[in-house]
């Protein structure tokens, strides 16, 4: 199975995101972000590091677009710095932030490299953290008057945008759990994140239209296979109420126009006052014109009376990355096959696949065989759902290079490409990369 096998205008990417890659995150008149507060926080990040100068992206993208081209993708998806365009999140334009972004996808075209932008990638300004960030429905408003200017700015050249990245992160990770930016830990926060969120996605893909831009508009989900340990009644009941905690909340308002009711009504017993608003998520349902996938492993559950999705997490046995999450291959082709059969059509991207190992240079090299192994394998489950008439239109390799990750700072590595922070942050080549741009040039098969 080469690349030549896959449909010829299909996207083969890698991905990045703005926080974790840019750093200079207090130059040229960027303002701070929620990232840049919750990093410069003691005990937020695992190895007390910050983005503040990352992989030094902000001055470095042409570097990285020639590795890009080295690679020889031909799409690279990456985010928008919020604050570096409104420092403030609203008001007075930083005309530095709209200079990067405009050389950025410039030199991309230059290079036959076609975008793919998502508005947000976690990065909120401070100052709109300050009103209450996510919880405030004048935030959705800030978001609007952002994305309109990016429309504005970038809308002729850019085609693929994604309005938001993973909202089960920004609401439930970040606002419920607490283990990201900026760090709250209440539900029903998290509820009216979620729901602020999806109806900004709503919102801005209708100002989308309302542009009549040449390009296409959709939101980037982070979904998993939720698999019950047994076929009893009570692990399936787990595993129904954990589908919808981690995906159906976000699937079902983007794509049917409301919540899903089984958990809808566990909500709505502990927080009455959720009936208000839930109705209108119906403005979350504009129609996309595709979705994106993020795919890293499965969940697999069985029943706890405790937890009001009556569910927790196993580990079952099996390998797994240097994330602890399990390496589950299949699990790409059964989420892409089941979004096509319960929520399209509509064309899909693998927007983000990919893992951390323990990556280590050795004699000059890096020969992560354990990544390798892993893509090929996510690769030809991809190909399996192509096989079953799922439109997928694309993949992206999620890291180009190592790079800043989120709690974990920089001890976890995703990269294609080494990043040697002890040595001017210099882009090596592993050995996975080496094999991406043979799978690219039809050399080399994925048996
Ligand atoms: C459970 O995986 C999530 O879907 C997920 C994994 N990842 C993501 N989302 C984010 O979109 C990236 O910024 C992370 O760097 C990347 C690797 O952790």
């Amino acid at each position: 199975m080469k690349r030549e096998m896959f449909p010829s205008d299909f996207l083969w990417g890698v991905a990045t995101a703005s926080y974790q890659i840019e750093g200079a995150y207090n130059e040229d008149g960027k303002g701070e972000s929620i990232w840049d507060r919750f990093a410069h926080t003691p005990g937020k990040i695992k190895d007390g590091t910050t983005g503040d100068v990352a992989c030094d992206h902000y001055h470095r993208y042409r570097e990285d677009i020639a590795l890009l081209k080295e690679l020889g993708v031909n799409s690279y998806r990456f985010s928008v710095s919020w604050p570096r365009i409104f420092p403030c999140g609203k008001g007075e334009v930083n005309q530095k932030g709209l200079d990067f972004y405009n050389a950025l996808v410039d030199e991309l075209l230059k290079q036959g490299i076609k975008p793919l932008l998502t508005l947000y990638h976690w990065d909120l300004p401070q100052p709109l953290q300050f009103h209450g960030g996510w919880t405030n429905t004048d935030t959705v408003q800030a978001f609007l008057e952002y994305a309109m200017l990016l429309f504005k700015t970038l809308g002729d050249r850019v085609e693929l945008w994604a309005t938001f990245n993973e909202p089960w992160c920004i609401s439930f990770l970040s606002h419920e759990l607490g283990e990201h930016a900026p760090g709250i830990k209440d539900r029903r926060t998290a509820l009216q994140v979620a729901h602020n969120v999806l109806v900004a996605h709503g919102k801005a893909v209708k100002a989308f239209r309302g542009k009549n831009l040449p390009g296409k508009i959709g939101i980037v989900l982070n979904l998993y296979p939720v698999h019950p340990l047994s076929e009893s009644e009570q692990d399936k009941e787990a595993a129904t109420l954990s589908d919808c905690y981690r995906n159906r909340w976000f699937l079902d308002p983007v794509f049917k126009g409301k919540y899903p009711e089984e958990l809808l009504s566990v909500y709505q017993k502990l927080y009455g006052d959720f009936a208000k608003d839930y109705e209108s998520i119906q403005v979350a349902s504009e129609k996309m014109d595709f979705l994106g996938v993020n795919y890293y492993s499965r969940e697999v559950v069985s029943y706890d009376p405790k937890s009001i999705l009556k569910s927790k997490t196993v580990k079952v046995e099996g390998k797994r990355t240097d994330m602890d999450w399990e390496i589950y291959p299949q699990g790409i082709q059964e989420i892409l096959v089941r979004i096509n059969r319960e929520y399209g059509p509509i064309d899909l991207y693998v927007t983000e696949n990919g893992a951390a190992f323990k990556d280590e240079m050795k004699n000059g090299k890096i020969q992560d065989y354990e990544r390798i192994d892993f893509l090929k394998e996510h690769f030809k489950n991809t190909y399996y759902a192509i096989q079953q008439g799922v439109p997928v239109k694309g993949y992206f390799v999620w890291s180009l290079m190592d790079n800043f990750e989120w709690a974990h700072g920089y001890s976890k590595r995703f990269g294609l490409f080494y990043v040697d922070y002890n040595d001017n942050l210099k882009r090596i080549p592993k050995e996975s990369a080496r094999w991406f741009k043979k799978f690219l040039n039809n050399e080399i098969s994925l048996e």
